[in-house]
C-alpha cells in the first residue's frame, strides 16, 4: 500500500512557480516565450495579524506568509503564537447524557516525549473500549505571556513551547452565546462545561456506537423515543446535501454540545458567534448607520457632519464590477466541456484548447478576471491619487444597489489585513425561495460582507492580484455548480465584488458559528478540547473540500484553523483564497509544481522550507489538514515550524521518526477504541511524511480506513 502510495505521488509534476494571475497572464504570451521565460510569482504577504477589533485583548492569529524564498533568506519573522504547545494535564471532557455525572474525577496521565508533552489518557483498563475516555486530571502550569515563544535565534525549546492557549485569552465572552441546540441543549452544555468525567455504566452502548467498522444499525436494535434527533432550524440553508435522517436513538456520549448516538451517527451544536446571537435575540436587526460601511459612531459632531469621511467605503454607490450577466446562473454554465469557440487564440494557435474541463478556471473566468483585472487597476489609479471618483456602471441600465442585494450592515464579524469584514442582513422575499446560499433565519438572509481597501504606497499590481486571486478563485470554486455538477458544500460561496470611492467589496456566504481558531479557543477557555470523533468529523469535510479544489486545479496554499468557518450543526467551509495556486487550468493537462514559502508558519510544509525547491503544491495541503488535525486534537501544535534548523520539537519528531519509525506522541494518541486510534495513527504517519514524495495525497487519506470509517455528518458521493 506504502508502494502504492508512493508511485501516486511520484506522478509527473511540471515546472515551476506560479500564481493564479500568471496561470492566466502566460496564456497571452506566445509557447515559445512561455517556455523561456522564467515566470517570476511573488506572494505578497498580504495577511498580518488579523485580530478581532471586539477582542482586542486576544492574541494575534497565524499571519500568512508569501513570498519566494529558502531558509536562508526567509522572509518569516519571528510572530507571536496562539495556539502554543501547551503543559500537560486536561482530561478531555465526556459525559454520558443519560446518567448523573460521576463526580470522582479520573485521572489523565500525561505523556512525555523529548520535544515536548502531550495530552493522553492512558487507559485504566488496557485494551477497553473507553481507552481515550478516562485520564488523570493534573492541574496545568499556565503561562501568561506570549512573547516568549520565540527565541532570538530562531529556534524554540521545550520549555518554549508549553504555553497554554488558554492563558492567553481574556475571559471577557464567556457564555455570551447561547448553543444552538434546544434550551435543554443549553442548560446542558452549562453543565457539562466544568465536566470531565463518563461513567461506566453505558460502556457497551458506547462500543456499539464506535465499533469499527460498522456501528450497529439503530433502529433493529434500540427501541424508539429514547432520543429524537431534531434538525436545526438552519439546516434548511442546506436542502440540497444529504444528511443523516433523525432517528430515535439512544446518545450515548455528549461533549460540550457535540452527541454521539448509539447507531454511530452524531450531532454538532458549535456555539453561534457572539453577533449573531444577540441579533437572534432581539426582533429586529439594528440599523448600522445604514448606507456605510464603517463602524458605528457613538455621536454626531458638527465637524463629522461636514468632514469626509474618506477612509469609510460607501455602501450606498457600491455597485458590482461583474457583469449582470455573471450572477445569473443560467449565463454563467460553462460552455467550455465541448465548445473552444469563445477561446484566448493567439495568432491561430491551438494550445489553448480545454483539455481539462474540471479545471475550475477555464474561459468563463478568463473573460472575467480580464475584465476584472482592467476595472480594478483603472479604479485603483483614482484610489491611490485620491481623486475619489464614483465607480463606473459595469453595465448599461439599473443595476441593482447593493442594498437591494445584500441588505445593509448589521454589526462587525472579523478584521483582515486590507479591512474589516461585516455582517449584512437584509429582508426574506419571496424570490429567495427555496436555494439560499448562505446563512439565514426566518426573517433575514445574512452575507459577511469583506472589505479590501488598498493601503497607501501599497504596490498597485499586488493588490490587485490579491483581490482578483481572492474573488475569482472562490467565486469560480463555490460556483462550480453551474454546469450541472454537485455544489461543493464545504466551500466558502463567494457572490460578488463591488467597488465604491474608496474601496472594494467581496460579498461572501456568512458562517454564523465563526472559525476553527475560534472554536479552540472557545474550547481551551473551558479547559476542554474537541471529541476526537467530532475532530475526526470536521477532517474529513476539510479534506473533501481540499480535494474538490484539488479536482479542479486549484491548491489552497494556506489551510488553517483561521481559514475553517462553521455553521451550527457542524458544516465546515474553507475561506480565504487569496494565497491559493492554481496548479492546472482548463488548458493545461499538467500539474505545475511551485517553490517559495506559502501559508503560515506551523501550518507550513517542510519542502517549502528547502531553498528553490520545487513542490506539488496539494502535497502542502496535505500536510497542512494533518497540521490542522493534530492542532484540533492536542489544543496546541506539535511544533511552530516544520524545520530541523529553526524548531527543536520538529527536530526531535524527525530524530525520533529517523531511529525508530515512530513517533511516541502519534503512537500514545488514544481515541474512543483501538481499532479508530491505530487506523489514526497510521494516516498521520503517512501525512507527516517530510519527504513529498512519499507523502500521501488528500485523495488518498479519504480512502484510507481512518477516514472510510469516519462517521460524517455529511454524505459524499465517495463514501
Ligand atoms: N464568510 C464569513 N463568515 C463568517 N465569518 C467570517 C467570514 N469571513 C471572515 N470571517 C471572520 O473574519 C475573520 C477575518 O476575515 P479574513 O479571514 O477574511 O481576514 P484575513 O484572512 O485576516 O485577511 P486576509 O484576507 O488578508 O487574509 C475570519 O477569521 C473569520 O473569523
Amino acid at each position: 500500500m506504502v508502494a502504492q502510495e508512493d508511485r501516486k505521488h511520484q506522478r509527473p509534476v511540471t515546472r515551476r512557480v506560479r500564481s493564479f494571475s500568471e496561470s492566466f497572464k502566460c496564456l497571452f504570451k506566445s509557447p515559445h516565450s512561455r517556455g523561456l521565460s522564467p515566470i517570476n510569482v511573488t506572494r505578497l504577504p498580504y495577511r498580518s495579524s488579523s485580530t478581532s477589533p471586539k477582542r482586542s485583548s486576544e492574541p494575534a492569529r497565524r499571519s500568512t506568509i508569501s513570498a519566494q524564498s529558502g531558509p536562508k533568506n526567509s522572509p518569516i519573522r519571528q510572530r507571536t503564537y496562539t495556539l502554543k504547545c501547551r503543559s500537560p494535564g486536561l482530561p478531555t471532557a465526556f459525559k454520558r447524557t443519560r446518567s448523573g455525572a460521576n463526580k470522582s474525577p479520573t485521572r489523565q496521565q500525561s505523556v512525555s516525549s523529548k520535544e515536548g508533552e502531550i495530552l493522553n489518557a492512558p487507559p485504566r483498563n488496557p485494551g477497553s473500549i473507553s481507552n481515550g475516555l478516562h485520564g488523570t486530571q493534573r492541574t496545568r502550569s499556565r503561562s501568561s505571556s506570549i512573547s516568549s515563544c520565540g527565541s532570538s535565534n530562531g529556534t524554540t525549546s521545550s520549555s518554549d513551547s508549553q504555553w497554554a492557549m488558554d492563558s492567553l485569552l481574556d475571559n471577557s465572552d464567556n457564555d455570551v452565546t447561547p448553543y444552538r441546540g434546544s434550551k435543554k441543549d443549553t442548560i446542558r452544555s452549562k453543565d457539562r462545561a466544568s465536566s470531565t468525567f463518563i461513567d461506566n455504566c453505558d460502556r457497551e452502548a458506547l462500543r456499539r456506537a464506535t465499533s469499527y467498522p460498522n456501528p450497529l444499525p439503530s433502529k433493529q436494535l434500540f427501541p424508539k423515543g429514547l432520543y429524537t434527533r431534531k434538525s436545526h432550524p438552519d439546516e434548511e440553508s442546506l436542502e440540497s446535501l444529504p444528511r443523516f435522517v433523525g432517528a430515535d436513538v439512544e446518545c450515548v456520549i455528549e461533549q460540550d454540545g457535540f452527541k454521539v448516538y448509539e447507531d454511530g451517527s452524531h450531532e454538532h451544536n458549535i456555539k453561534l458567534s457572539g453577533l449573531i446571537a444577540k441579533l437572534e435575540k432581539n426582533d429586529s436587526l439594528p440599523l448600522h448607520r445604514q448606507g456605510s460601511l464603517s463602524r458605528p459612531k457613538l455621536g454626531l459632531t458638527l465637524s463629522g457632519l461636514f468632514k469626509h469621511h474618506k477612509d469609510e467605503c460607501d455602501i450606498e454607490n457600491a455597485l458590482s464590477l461583474l457583469p449582470e450577466e455573471s450572477h445569473t446562473k443560467e449565463s454563467t454554465e460553462s460552455k467550455f466541456a465541448d465548445n473552444n469557440d469563445n477561446l484566448p487564440m493567439q495568432n491561430g494557435e491551438d494550445y489553448l484548447k480545454v483539455v481539462n474541463p474540471d479545471a475550475s478556471l477555464g474561459n468563463d473566468e478568463l473573460k472575467l478576471i480580464n475584465s476584472l483585472s482592467n476595472k480594478i487597476h483603472r479604479s485603483l489609479e483614482n484610489y491611490l491619487q485620491e481623486k475619489n471618483l464614483k465607480p463606473e456602471k459595469c453595465t448599461s441600465g439599473e443595476a441593482s444597489t447593493f442594498q437591494e442585494k445584500y441588505g445593509h450592515p448589521v454589526g462587525l464579524v472579523g478584521a483582515g489585513a486590507y479591512g474589516e469584514v461585516k455582517l449584512c442582513a437584509r429582508s426574506r422575499t419571496a424570490k429567495d425561495f427555496p436555494t439560499f446560499e448562505t446563512y439565514h433565519d426566518d426573517k433575514y438572509i445574512y452575507y459577511a460582507v469583506k472589505e479590501l481597501k488598498p493601503k497607501v504606497g501599497s504596490d498597485p499590481e499586488k493588490f490587485c492580484t490579491k483581490i482578483t486571486s481572492e474573488f475569482i478563485i472562490g467565486h469560480s470554486l463555490s460556483h462550480y455548480h453551474k454546469n450541472g455538477k454537485k455544489p461543493a458544500p464545504n466551500i466558502l460561496n463567494v457572490f460578488d465584488i463591488l467597488e465604491d470611492s474608496t474601496s472594494f467589496i467581496e460579498v461572501m456566504e456568512f458562517c454564523p458559528a465563526g472559525d476553527l481558531y475560534s472554536m479552540l479557543v472557545g474550547k481551551s477557555k473551558l479547559k476542554g478540547r474537541l471529541h476526537p470523533l467530532e475532530a475526526d468529523c470536521f477532517m474529513k469535510q476539510l479534506l473533501h473540500g481540499v480535494k474538490f479544489m484539488h479536482d479542479h486545479g486549484v491548491a489552497h496554499c494556506d489551510l488553517k484553523p483561521e481559514n475553517l468557518l462553521f455553521y451550527p450543526h457542524g458544516l465546515l467551509k474553507i475561506c480565504d483564497f487569496g494565497t491559493s495556486s492554481v496548479f492546472q487550468t482548463a488548458w493545461e493537462r499538467k500539474v505545475h509544481t511551485q517553490r517559495g514559502i506559502i501559508g503560515s508558519e506551523p501550518y507550513v510544509a517542510p519542502e517549502e522550507f528547502v531553498d528553490g525547491e520545487y513542490y506539488d503544491p496539494r502535497l502542502i495541503d496535505c500536510w497542512s489538514c494533518g497540521v490542522v488535525y493534530v492542532t484540533m486534537i492536542f489544543g496546541h501544535y506539535l511544533w511552530k515550524v516544520a524545520s530541523v534548523e529553526r524548531d527543536i520539537s520538529y527536530d526531535a519528531f524527525y530524530k525520533e521518526m529517523k531511529r525508530t519509525k515512530q513517533f511516541k506522541t502519534f503512537e500514545e494518541l488514544k481515541h474512543v477504541n483501538l481499532d479508530l486510534a491505530s487506523a489514526r495513527k497510521i494516516a498521520l504517519y503517512h501525512i507527516f511524511q517530510w519527504e513529498p514524495k512519499r507523502r500521501i495525497s488528500v485523495d488518498g487519506l479519504l480512502a484510507m480506513p481512518w477516514m472510510e470509517h469516519t462517521k460524517c455528518c455529511l454524505i459524499y458521493d465517495s463514501t
